[in-house]
């Protein structure tokens, strides 16, 4: 299947149960995409990264000898992308360069345009027959899923998130300079929260959780009762 994600064919499967969809959005290194991976596990959904279609995007036009703030050709990378895309599994795409790069195409409408009904497919006909969808990001709950049944914003303090990637990287063997990590995260905050499209921010509706103080286990349970609380569903043993 190479046509791109703005223009899948429909499924000719008959229509399933209307899936769960569980919406988890936060700033970067809130702890989101390791949530989201242990809701979608414990629930048996489906879980989609989208901060991998934006690095894929963000990437793809630094590849091409672009700029990610170029509108055009950040456009034209996005249009370009479909789901059996390779550049989706590489690890490249985990960098601290993809991330700000994927931030400065995130600003582009088009782009955002052209990832929105991949996004949206997803959550209503989950992979493999998943009887749900659990998808994180910025904009999941507000713009995405605006009628996700869950809806979860996942936040820290600025520092705290900073701390948990410098970890991150060591652990991964990448040297990282702490004042470094703390500044880009701030800057990648700042054109998130402030960009004139699907700005990151809580839905009304969502759960915000600020795990500055908590560990990703005792964020999976709360997660855990506020999705039961919503859809009536418990976890598999
Ligand atoms: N509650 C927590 N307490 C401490 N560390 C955590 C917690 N949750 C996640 N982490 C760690 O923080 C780091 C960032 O987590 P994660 O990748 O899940 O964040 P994210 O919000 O998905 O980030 P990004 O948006 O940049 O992809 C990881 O190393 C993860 O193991
Ligand atoms: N729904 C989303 C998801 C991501 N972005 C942008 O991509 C960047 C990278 O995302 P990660 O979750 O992988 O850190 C992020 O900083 C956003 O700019 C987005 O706009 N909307």
């Amino acid at each position: 299947m190479t046509q791109p994600l703005s223009n899948q064919p429909l499924s000719t499967e008959p229509a399933p149960a209307k899936a769960v969809v569980v919406a988890i959005d936060g700033p970067a290194a809130s702890g989101k995409g390791t949530l989201s991976q242990r809701i979608a596990e414990a629930f048996g959904f489906a879980h989609l990264d989208t901060g991998v279609l934006y690095r894929a995007v963000g990437v793809s036009v630094l590849r091409a000898g672009g700029d990610p703030a170029d509108n055009a050709a950040a456009a034209r990378a996005a249009y370009e992308l479909h789901p059996e895309h390779p550049i989706l599994q590489e690890v490249a795409l985990r960098t601290d360069a993809a991330a700000q790069a994927a931030s400065k195409v995130a600003a582009v409408p088009e782009v955002r345009a052209a990832l929105l009904d991949f996004q949206r497919r997803f959550a209503a006909h989950p992979p493999g027959g998943a009887p749900g969808a659990v998808l994180d990001g910025r904009d999941i709950g507000t713009v995405v899923c605006p009628d996700a049944q869950a809806k979860l914003f996942i936040t820290a303090s600025v520092e705290v998130r900073a701390e948990r990637r410098l970890k991150e990287l060591q652990r991964r063997g990448i040297p990282a300079i702490s004042s470094d990590v703390l500044e880009d995260m701030k800057a990648r905050d700042a054109r998130d929260s402030q960009r004139a499209v699907a700005p990151l921010r809580p839905a009304v509706d969502a759960f915000v959780l600020d795990t500055s103080a908590l560990d990703a286990d005792q964020v999976f349970s709360m997660a855990v009762a506020h999705i039961g609380s919503k859809t009536g569903l418990k976890p598999k043993a």
